[in-house]
């Protein structure tokens, strides 16, 4: 083999008690991509940021083309040559895209402004180089995180789960980018929980389970069933089989619903209309960013509808489009936000504390103040229930790995057994043990008749969920198709708005 570009040996990191990563060896060849595989927790992400330099290890060395390397911080590895794209974004949600990127990247506003959208139309990667952040939607940040990593030309690109957020087309045209970057000399190190893109993309991986290495293969000699093995040490659940619909009563009914958000930058939605019934799953597909959060805020009841839109949100008969988020929950509603740092958990506070926020009602509380045994046990419960990895009740939300976290979240959620459930993106981030024991879990509770509503940009996922699956455009829904009727390639056409077909629509 060709002299690594950068070599890792022996190298340990740990967080208390926590062994993060134990003796791990890893050398990544000049031009390739290199997937790094485990299971949640398995300390990829540790890993990543040790090399570049936002953790330091605790013991073992790093060469850099054979000469040995200490990073002390991320500035001193974009120096090197090495990038990195993070699982949570680090952008600033009061910037603009350009602003967000001039700090990291020197030059003139007016011409990065050029850059980013030559860059944004070579890579497929639009997005309005003045818009706020906090307009856009989690996949247009992931789109301003890659960019920005691009205009420094690194030598070592690391990626952390970035198919997680995009649409299928644009995955494929991620993978052309990043074989053009490899081809032109830049080696990729890729950390998916996609089995089928690591086998398309990488032609080496290595292997992580409990902080250590168990592996290094060629991805491309196994299929997808044995690396799952390799991750996670056993076979994958079984998909759980769903019960005929039952035509149950309506939980969710949305009515001719138009909204025009404040924000500028928000999308418009217009005519949505949308039932969910007892013991079904409809499914939200789409692009990211062509209302998905809009949408999502409006149900929740983050953002209450005006006094003269009446009768066009109903939850359990009741319309509710001026009730708050906490209203709405009282009547038995539940939500699991995409956004799962910002809006799911609060990461500087306990995870008893965040089990609280959403799970109060559960008697938790005793004469206002709260009740710590029974609000630890409910904690462990959704600790041991969701294996969720993690030192205990009392570790801070933010000290999780990212599918750690989602998997409390949503269990925190369902534990609530509501009657109408709403999940943005249930799995995102989620390795594929869990990720199937989640979308499991969901068919089981609809088959016993909770009302479920899903957003997700994988549809591989809803194909697997969903009775229904409608599709969001440019703010406006397609009729709701009958998933067992349709293929994928019809809700392409829907995503893209190249749909008129009406045939298969429900009545
Ligand atoms: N700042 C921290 N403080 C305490 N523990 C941490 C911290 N960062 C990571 N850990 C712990 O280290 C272990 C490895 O976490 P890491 O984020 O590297 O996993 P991962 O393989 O990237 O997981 P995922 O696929 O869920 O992102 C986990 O048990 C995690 O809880």
């Amino acid at each position: 083999m060709t002299a690594p570009l950068l070599s890792l040996r022996g190298i340990s990191k740990s967080y208390g008690q926590v062994h993060a990563n134990q003796a791990v060896d890893l050398d990544v060849a000049p031009q390739s991509i290199h997937a790094i595989l485990g299971e949640n927790g398995a300390g990829k992400s540790t890993l990543m940021k040790m090399i570049y330099g936002v953790e330091q290890p605790d013991s073992g060395s790093v060469a850099w083309e054979g000469e040995p390397l200490a990073l002390a911080s991320p500035a001193e590895a974009r120096a090197k040559g090495i990038g990195m794209v993070f699982q949570h974004f680090s952008l600033f949600e009061t910037l603009t895209v350009v602003e967000n990127i001039q700090l990291v990247v020197p030059g003139k506003k007016a011409d990065l402004v050029k850059r980013v959208r030559a860059l944004g139309q070579e890579f497929g990667l639009e997005v309005d180089p003045l818009a706020h952040v906090h307009a856009l939607s989690v996949g247009e940040r992931q789109r301003v995180e890659i960019i920005r990593c691009l205009m420094t030309s690194p030598r070592l690109l690391i990626l952390d789960e970035p198919t997680s957020v995009l649409p299928p087309q644009l995955v494929e045209k991620l993978f052309e980018t990043l074989r053009r970057l490899r081809d032109g000399g830049v080696s990729i190190l890729f950390i998916s929980h996609k089995l089928e893109e690591i086998r398309a993309i990488c032609d080496r991986a290595t292997i992580l389970r409990g902080g250590r290495v168990t592996g290094h293969i060629d991805p491309r000699e196994h299929d997808a069933h044995d690396l799952a093995r390799m991750m996670i040490g056993r076979d994958m659940p079984e998909p759980m089989a769903a019960v005929p619909l039952s035509g149950g009563e309506k939980r969710l009914e949305i009515i001719g619903l138009h909204h025009r958000p404040e924000d500028p930058f928000a999308v418009p939605l217009s005519d949505i209309a949308l039932t969910v019934r007892s013991g079904e799953i409809l499914g939200i597909a789409g692009i990211s960013g062509n209302g998905q959060s809009e949408l999502a805020s409006l149900i929740s009841g983050e953002i209450v509808l005006p006094r003269d839109q009446r009768d066009r949100i109903y939850m359990m008969g009741r319309d509710v489009g001026r009730l708050d988020a906490a209203h709405r929950r009282q009547l038995g509603f539940a939500f699991v936000p995409e956004d799962r740092l910002g809006r799911g958990a609060i990461p500087e506070m306990s995870l008893v504390l965040n089990g609280l926020l959403t799970a109060h009602p559960l008697n938790l509380l005793r004469h206002g103040l709260i009740d710590r045994t029974r609000a630890s046990a409910f904690t462990e419960d959704c600790i041991r229930q969701y294996d969720v990895r993690t030192p205990g009740p009392d570790a801070e939300a933010g000290a999780l790995s990212g599918g750690n976290l989602q998997k409390f979240i949503v269990g925190r959620e369902i534990m609530l057994a509501p009657k109408l459930l709403f999940v943005a993106q249930p799995t995102w981030g989620v390795d594929v043990g869990a990720a199937s024991a989640i979308r499991a879990r969901l068919v089981a509770l609809r088959n016993e008749g909770m009302a479920i509503l899903v957003i997700s940009e994988e549809l591989e996922e809803l194909f697997e969920l969903c009775d229904f699956i409608q599709v969001l455009h440019h703010g406006a829904l397609s009729p709701p198709l009958v998933t067992k009727e349709t293929r994928p390639e019809e809700i392409g056409r829907y995503m893209i708005g190249a749909q008129d077909a009406s045939k298969k629509v429900i009545a």
